[in-house]
């Protein structure tokens, strides 16, 4: 761990000097300030993890200094404050302010030295509890300290300043939809909806009212692209769109608006279009499977979300962030990812990218037992599927297996990993892969596999 960095803040030399020699000798570096502005120089150049700061000092005091601090916000370091002649009002007047706590001369130096490590161990605590909070909510940025992720968050919080069409391209899972609500919820538009609109949907003839809504004597019911109105609306796997719907899609893009089915009215559209694709669409357009002019629009902006593979340094934090976030939301016992598991986890190839670390985790939180997670249970949860070098050639191990039981396999597989993409949501499911409902249910209850559905989950 890096040494606590302490700024001690004095006009007498021999208070700064003694103080700083002392928490020398117990491994902090110290900074020394004489006044408060050459604190606030400090203070600008490098945050400090805490500050010894002197109430009476010629040119400003230091109460005046912490709360200047404190309004302008962002003090993430305990201040302890120093006095020879404070009154009992003005030490009371320092904890209101948010000091951690007061300190009278002359000093105590074991006084000194355990009031330091009570306030690191509450900023420690604080800190902890803070980093604990964010990793149980909902992923509402994307995860990761490593170089590609920093960089996205970087291009996606400057790409939501715009208003233009966005493309999403990368792989499955890799994280396009939590991108494209964090580019939402940086954007003018945050306050507005958010509308994830399956392509599935679109391609599906008896949606349009889904979408474009119905008038029916004077009975008006509003679709999604009215239901997005001052908003985002976000379609998933664009490619996927068939003729047709890539005819309705271009046409409200190009008039900006549409007509409500049994309407006649053009009602105005006002959103920004933020699209997927795992596909590269310009090859698809090459292929005469997509549309130019829909490709020229909505290809104007892209941002591409690398594969897992690709920041594979994130993998370490991403693991321990799940195991939080499964202890914390569906209350299973936490287990512990040891360094060589965190290692070998590093070189897997995760062709399912963030959604498939995710499932892991979930996985060996059910399955296994004990606190520590073993490289054997990761292998046999993870089916010993090859790691990165030799990922083309293995067989699946249904390959193995007579057909029948390899076609449920393959099926059991496939619709489970599609069922979670869709958040268990059946209607979505059968739009997206094009089996008819009632055909679906019959399956997934053939296979044992658990489904979850709404009403209109589109
Ligand atoms: N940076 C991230 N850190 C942690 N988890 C993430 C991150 N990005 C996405 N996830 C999680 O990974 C899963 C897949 O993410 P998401 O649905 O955004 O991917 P996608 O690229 O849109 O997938 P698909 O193309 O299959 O629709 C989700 O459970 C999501 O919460």
């Amino acid at each position: 761990m890096p040494e606590a960095y302490v700024l001690v803040v004095d006009d007498e030399p021999d208070i700064r000097q003694l103080v700083s020699e002392i928490l020398a000798d117990e491994g902090y570096e110290v900074a020394v300030a004489e006044n408060a502005a050459m604190a606030r120089q400090f203070r600008e150049s490098r945050t400090p993890d805490l500050v010894l700061l002197d109430i009476w000092m010629p040119d400003e005091d230091g109460v005046t200094l912490l709360s200047d601090w404190m309004t302008a916000g962002n003090v993430s370091f305990p201040v302890i404050m120093m006095s020879g002649h404070a009154t009992i009002e003005t030490a009371v007047e320092a904890t209101r302010l948010g000091a951690y706590d007061f300190l009278e001369k002359p000093l105590s130096l074991a006084k000194l030295l355990l009031t330091v490590e009570r306030a690191m161990e509450h900023a420690r605590l604080k800190q902890e509890n803070t980093r604990l909070l964010r990793r149980v909510e909902p992923v509402v940025e994307p995860i990761g300290r490593s170089v590609a992720m920093e960089r996205l968050r970087e291009q996606a919080r400057r790409l939501a300043q715009h208003d233009a069409g966005l493309l999403l391209v990368g792989e499955p899972g890799s994280g396009k939809e939590v991108l494209a609500r964090y580019i939402h919820a940086q954007s003018s538009r945050r306050n507005g909806p958010f509308i994830d609109v399956g392509t599935g949907l679109l391609a599906h003839g008896s949606a349009s009212i889904a979408l474009f809504g119905k008038e029916d004597d004077g009975v008006v019911s509003r679709g999604l692209l009215e239901q997005a109105y001052g908003g985002v609306l976000f379609l998933d796997e664009v490619a996927d769109m068939d003729d047709g719907a890539q005819s309705r899609l271009l046409s409200v893009l190009e008039t900006q608006s549409f007509i409500r089915v049994g309407g006649t009215r053009a009602i105005p559209v006002d959103f920004r279009l933020i699209a997927s694709t795992r596909k590269p669409l310009a090859d698809e357009m090459r292929a005469g499977r997509f549309r130019p002019e829909l490709f020229y629009l909505l290809s104007g902006l892209t941002l591409k979300t690398p594969a897992l593979r690709e920041h594979s340094e994130d993998v370490p934090e991403l693991l321990n962030y799940y195991v939080d976030y499964f202890v914390s939301r569906e209350k299973l016992p936490f287990r512990k990812f040891p360094v060589p598991v965190q290692n070998y986890l590093r070189h897997y190839a995760w062709c399912g990218n963030l959604r498939e670390l995710k499932n892991l985790v979930q996985r060996l939180l059910i399955l296994g037992s004990g606190t520590e997670i073993t490289l054997d249970e990761v292998k046999a949860v993870l089916g010993e599927q090859p790691a990165m070098g030799d990922a083309r050639s293995r067989v699946p191990d249904y390959y193995e297996m007579p057909i029948k039981e390899a076609r449920d396999s393959f099926e059991k597989g496939y619709l489970e990993y599609h069922l979670d993409k869709f958040g268990g949501s059946v209607a979505r499911l059968s739009n997206a892969i094009g089996l008819e409902r009632t055909h679906l249910y019959r399956k997934l209850n053939a296979l044992g596999i658990k489904f979850r559905d709404k009403k209109l989950d589109l």
